[in-house]
Order: C-alpha cells, then structure tokens, then sequence
C-alpha cells in the first residue's frame, strides 16, 4: 500500500517542555484515522507536524517520500494548497464572499486546473455535500452545519491526497455532526486519506483506526476495518467501550 504520510521518532517541544514523544506514524493512501486522547496531549500538534504546519523539534516527517523539513517554506506551502486539504472546528470562511466564492478560491490560487474544471469541481462537491442551492449565499446566512460544508469542499478543490481534519464536528449538533461524517466517509471511500482529530467517540468510531495519544505518544491503537454501514453499530460499540 502507498504511504501518504510518515512520522519516523518525531518528537516535539515547546520552551523545553516535550509535547510529542517518538511518534512513528504512517498514513497509508485511502486510510482513516482518528487521532483522540484527554485535552493538552498533543493532538493538534501532531497534525500540525504531520501537515508541515509545524515543525518537529526532532525526528522525520514523509510527505509522498519526500522529507518535509528539508523543504524551504513556499514548497511546504505549495504542497499544503495542492497536495492537503485541512478542515478545523471553525469553517473559517471569507465573509465578504458567496459561498461558491469561498470554495473555488484556494482552486485558483494553486491553478492546477483550468475555470471551467474548477466550477465543474465546485458544483460536484457542493452538490454532494448537499450545499448547491446555497451557492449564490453570504455565507453569513448559512448554518454552521452548511458552513462547515463549504470548508469541507474548499479542502477537496485540489484533490488532495490527504484530508487533515482538527475536531470538525466540534461546533456541530448531533445531526449535523452525523451528516459531516457520512460526507467524511464518502470522501474516503473515494480514496482520500483523513487524518482527524476528535474528542467524539462515536466520530471516531467511522474512521478505520483510533490512535489514542497519552502525553504526547501513542499509547493505544484501535483498529476498526473499513467503513461499512453494517458493522457501524459494532464498531461503535467498541469504540465507546474503548472510550470508558
Ligand atoms: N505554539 C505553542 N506554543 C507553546 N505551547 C504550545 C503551542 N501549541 C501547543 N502548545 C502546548 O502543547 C500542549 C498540547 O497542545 P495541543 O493543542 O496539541 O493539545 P490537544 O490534545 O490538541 O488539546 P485539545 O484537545 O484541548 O485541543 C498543550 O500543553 C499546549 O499548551
């Protein structure tokens, strides 16, 4: 199987204080993995690291075999645009801007494809995320579930390889939190990795494997096989026993 991202002994600290300790990690193209643990253990800061947001104070991280840290900022940049889609618990979108507009504007920015691909992409996505008739909308208008929506298909306008997600249901009800995850789960069954942050565990439950942090290093792992809707309520089960 191809590996999409790999941590190898990445360890982090803040002001001499270790955040992530020997994490050795490997996201293989097409997996889904929740990241969960108790509040402060690092968890967003191991997707910070994972994604080139941040970097390790020592150990490698992969990116498609290429070295992330060797890379001067604007390539990790490039890559993050063209190569990664991220999601976080606020949509963060442009206020000033349609909701189409928020979508395909990290589209033209990276220019890999032509306009009339883009807006092909962007009806696609906003029609599967069940948002295309609130395209011509302020974004101010629309719910948080629908807003959250819209970030989730500006992350997927550049067909990342990976989608890098911290806590986006954490700001939803139980019903929007739902839908987003069933979208999660198409994306992936589509062949896009997620690597997601959650504090849920019933989120968690829909990825194919909980990592669970404690202080900073993987303490234990859960693996749940791939998707599907009749082993659902078994995998939840499990995941809410491993949860207690
Ligand atoms: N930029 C930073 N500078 C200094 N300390 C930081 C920085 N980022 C994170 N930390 C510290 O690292 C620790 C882990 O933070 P992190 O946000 O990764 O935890 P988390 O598991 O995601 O927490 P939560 O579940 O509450 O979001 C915390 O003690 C936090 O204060």
């Amino acid at each position: 199987m191809k590996i999409i991202v790999e941590a190898k002994s990445l360890s982090k600290e803040f002001q001499g204080t270790t955040v992530l300790r020997n994490i050795n990690l490997t996201v293989e193209k097409g997996e889904f993995i929740a990241v969960m643990g108790q509040s402060g253990c690092g968890k967003s800061t191991l997707l910070y690291n994972l994604s080139g947001m941040d970097r390790p104070t020592s150990g490698k991280i992969f990116f498609d075999g290429q070295e992330l840290q060797e890379l001067p900022e604007p390539q990790m940049s490039s890559i993050r645009l063209k190569k990664m889609g991220f999601v976080f618990q606020k949509a963060n979108l442009l206020r000033s801007l349609s909701v189409r507009d928020n979508i395909i504007f990290p589209a033209y920015q990276a220019g890999i494809f032509k306009r009339e691909e883009i807006n092909e992409n962007a009806r696609r996505w906003m029609e599967q995320t069940g948002i295309l008739s609130s395209a011509k909308q302020d974004v101010r208008k629309i719910s948080g579930g629908q807003q959250q929506r819209a970030s989730i298909c500006r992350a997927l306008m550049n067909r990342p390889q990976i989608l890098f997600a911290d806590e986006p249901t954490g700001a939803l009800n139980s019903s929007a939190t739902g839908e987003i995850m069933d979208i999660f789960n198409r994306i992936n069954a589509e062949g896009t990795a997620i690597l997601m942050v959650t504090h849920d565990g019933k989120v968690a439950a829909r990825a194919d494997r909980i990592i669970y942090l404690e202080d900073g290093a993987i303490g234990e792992e859960l693996i749940l096989g791939k998707f599907s809707k009749d082993r659902r309520e078994e995998r939840e089960k499990r995941a809410a026993a491993f949860m207690r």
